[in-house]
């Protein structure tokens, strides 16, 4: 297979508008707060609260270290900004500086299960900052400083460090020079030269450029052989406005621009500004030379332009939208991970170096299938791909693992762990392999954008969801609507409307092959010609399942309008199950540690037992396309015959129906949930064939599917995906009627990118 190449341009797109839409929507902000434990009867409060509450205080007060037992202590972080060194930005102060914060914590839930909370500290004075954040020891199992500028933010680490018994971390700092480092390593062996050899330029002068000199120097950079500039030029011996700390890395040398300073130079590390990086500089760099531009959001230089003058340089940038995204986020998460899991009292350097390494050598390796698919590309090493992608299922485990065991080796871990290989486990457990399928089916589209067909143009939440699908680059909504479709996305903040494909039966030039193509399928069902007329020019949902049928687009949204049994109707007047198929309903119930699709939940009233197996095989299907192993149990209320009753008989053929057809998932039934779900009610039955709680749900009928999959929604406290629609010869989905536009674009996204067939 050839390698794709990701093309040069930006590939995630959005406007501003999307951007605080993004934000705003629904509960404002980016995080909340989940109770871990049950609330629910005044029991559950007595214990929660007072009372029962004063027993873990007073055991606290004996042994400070059980606060890890009974507290969320262990496994939350805070990130701690006062907003002086937002991103590229500039010093915009700490109420700006939230968003990112939370951003922060979001990434750390996002990324390795970290629980995190952002505090913005409305201060400049180094005293007070530091004060009011050793405060906060006990609250915290780790404290993660953020866009913090230079040179104040090395006195607040350093001193936090003295006085707190936690890690302490200034990301910028720390985080940006293990990525670089792991960058480095890779970039230098790709172009064959040795580290002591290279010669680098630092661009930025402040947190992140400083840190990262002092790594890459650590590892074997000569100290002649790198020159930092800053917005004046280059940092030299003697100047005068420059810090202690700039000085311990100012030249000997006589250059004093940026643009001289990069004459023959093999490495350029920027860490300053946007745009601070022009393409008559790079011009002058050695051969192959390696460009790191990571200011954000915006670089120093833009690849392309970099590629323009130099194409045999290895460009790197902190946007996940280019190929090799050298960003802290690649660290920060599995290093408190690691950090947290043995109790480390801090991040030391043994600690840095073992992540700089773990980062860089699972760049070298075979990448796995569901990253490659993310990206569009056979990822091999190379110089397209010097680092692993943030999402790279594998980081959190290895990077994770070698910062746990530094904090071992090097003294610093007070509860170090045992069992390496169980600790792994966990690791990998601790990730939701759903999550990492729903970004990889959103990556997948893409790469792979399709057409999808909105059928219902005129809503607004579909015009949301069109606009959220076509700004997010995932394909080309294609909208059925009257022409008042385009003031209403200008309403909506679209500049250019006019980009928009919509489909209006009044003056559609497709309208005549549209009503042969149904009056061909449908003529000899009742319906005369002049029906499909009516049915092409009133409903929508006729109208679009035939644009469908014509090859216009590759998948069909609709369910906003009209009931999903009613809209079910329609399609299925124009759209036949796929051959030999019997279509069914599935709700997916995310959590954060589990997954479980539900289905039939919405199509067959009754299912036979053949119905149930071929259900069965086609939800196993649905879930190993999700990344997940699939278990299935076919529900009850009754338990291998306890009770006796009269309706068992389908579910318990349906498991005979599988055994002679021989496949290749584990399934058990009849059971009940409880026995289904709960480990130790299934070990009351020894003889069960399930090594493991079932993921993947079968139910007896509709009545008790629909029923559950709706009590769980409205009830429930995790998400939901669905119903989704298997089974269809072309992808149709029907979402419900209450449907937020982001529950549209994941259906659209799942539709095109197949894993509902
Ligand atoms: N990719 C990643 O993972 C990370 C990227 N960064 C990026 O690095 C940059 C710096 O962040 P941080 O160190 O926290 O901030 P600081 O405020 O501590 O440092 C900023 C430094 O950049 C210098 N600078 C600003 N503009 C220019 C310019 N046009 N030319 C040369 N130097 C310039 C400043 O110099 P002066 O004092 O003269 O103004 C200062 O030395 C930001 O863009 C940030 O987004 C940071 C951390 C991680
Ligand atoms: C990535 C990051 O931390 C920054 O740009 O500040
Ligand atoms: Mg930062």
């Amino acid at each position: 297979m050839t390698d794709q190449r990701i093309p040069d341009e930006p590939s995630v797109q959005f406007s501003e508008r999307e951007a605080l839409l993004f934000h705003s929507e629904g509960r404002p902000g980016k995080i909340e707060i989940i109770a871990s434990k049950p609330m629910a009867t005044q029991r559950d409060l007595a214990l929660a609260y007072s009372p029962g509450v004063a027993v873990p205080v007073e055991a606290i007060a004996r042994d400070p270290a059980t606060a890890y037992d009974y507290t969320a202590k262990g496994n939350l972080v805070a990130v701690i900004s006062n907003g002086t060194a937002i991103l590229g930005l500039g010093n915009l102060g700490a109420l700006a500086s939230k968003p990112v914060m939370e951003g922060k914590a979001v990434l750390f839930k996002r990324f390795a299960d970290v629980d995190s909370i952002d505090i913005e500290l409305k201060t400049e004075d180094v005293n007070r900052f530091i004060d009011a954040v050793e405060l906060m020891e006990p609250s915290f199992g780790g404290i993660n400083l953020e866009d913090i500028k230079a040179p104040e933010c090395f006195i607040i680490e350093q001193t936090l460090r003295e006085r707190m018994n936690i890690p302490v971390f200034h990301d910028d700092q720390h985080g940006t020079a293990i990525i670089v480092a792991a960058g480095l390593i890779n970039a230098l062996l790709l172009t064959g030269r040795t580290i002591d050899q290279v010669k680098v330029v630092v661009n930025g002068a402040g947190a992140a450029a400083i840190a990262c000199t002092e790594l890459i120097k650590a590892l074997g950079v000569r100290h002649d052989n790198v020159v930092m500039c800053d917005r004046d030029g280059v940092i030299y011996q003697g100047r005068e406005d420059i810090n202690q700390w700039q000085s311990a890395h100012a030249t000997a040398s006589g250059v004093r621009s940026l643009k001289e300073a990069l004459v023959g130079a093999d490495v350029f590390l920027g860490l300053s500004a946007a745009g601070a990086l022009k393409g008559d500089m790079v011009i002058d760099m050695a051969p192959a030379p390696i460009i790191f531009a990571m200011a954000n959001p915006t670089p120093e230089i833009l690849p392309e332009e970099a590629k323009t003058v130099r194409p045999d340089a290895i460009v790197a940038t902190g946007r996940s939208d280019y190929p090799n995204q050298v960003n802290n986020v690649l660290g920060f998460p599995f290093i408190f991970r690691g950090a947290l899991d043995v109790r480390a009292r801090a991040i030391n350097d043994e600690m840095k170096i073992a992540a700089a390494n773990a980062i860089a050598e699972l760049a070298r390796e075979r990448v796995p299938e569901e990253v490659a698919v993310a990206y569009g590309v056979r990822h091999h090493f190379g110089p397209e791909y010097i680092i692993p992608a943030p999402f790279d299922p594998r980081l959190m485990e290895v990077v994770s693992t070698a910062v746990a065991k530094a904090a071992m080796d090097s003294g610093v871990a007070t509860k170090p762990i045992v069992d390496m290989d169980a600790y792994r486990a966990t690791l990998r457990a601790r990730l939701n392999p759903t999550t990492a399928v729903l970004t990889l089916a959103y990556e997948g589209a893409r790469a792979h954008p399709k057409r999808v067909i909105f059928a219902e143009g005129e809503e607004e939440v579909v015009l949301r969801a069109a606009i959220q699908f076509k700004e997010g680059g995932y394909g080309t909504p294609v909208l059925i609507g009257r022409d008042d479709v385009y003031d209403r996305l200008r309403a909506l903040g679209v500049d250019n409307p006019e980009e928009y494909e919509v489909h209006n039966s009044r003056h559609s030039p497709l309208v005549p092959r549209m009503v042969d193509f149904l009056y061909e399928r449908l003529q000899r069902r009742g319906f005369l010609r002049r029906d499909m007329e009516r049915l092409i020019n009133q409903d929508r949902n006729t109208f679009g399942a035939v644009l469908l049928q014509l090859g216009v687009g590759d998948a069909m949204i609709t369910g906003i309008t009209r009931t999903w049994a009613h809209s079910m109707r329609e399609v299925k007047r124009v759209v036949d199950p796929a051959p030999g198929r019997t279509p069914f309903g599935m709700h997916i119930l995310v959590g954060q540690s589990h997954t479980v699709f539900i289905a039939d939940t919405t199509v067959n009233e009754r299912p036979s037992p053949e119905e149930l197996a071929d259900i069965a095989i086609h939800s196993a299907e649905v879930a190993r396309r999700m990344g997940h192993d699939p278990r299935v149990a076919f529900l009850s209320y009754s338990t291998f015959g306890n009770p006796e009753g009269r309706f068992l008989e389908n579910v318990r053929n349906a498991v005979h129906v599988l055994d002679e057809r021989g496949v290749n998932f584990e399934y058990e039934g009849e059971m009940a949930p409880d026995v289904a779900l709960n480990p130790k009610q299934l070990k009351n039955y020894p003889f069960a064939r399930l090594s493991g709680p079932a993921n993947v749900l079968i139910m007896p009928g509709l009545q008790s599917a629909n029923i559950s999959a709706k009590l769980l929604r409205e009830l429930g406290g995790d998400d939901m995906i669905g119903p989704i629609l298997v089974g269809m010869e072309k992808p149709v989905q029907i979402a419900p009627m209450t449907s937020t536009a982001s529950e549209l674009v994941t259906l659209a996204v799942l539709a095109a990118g197949g894993i509902t067939r």
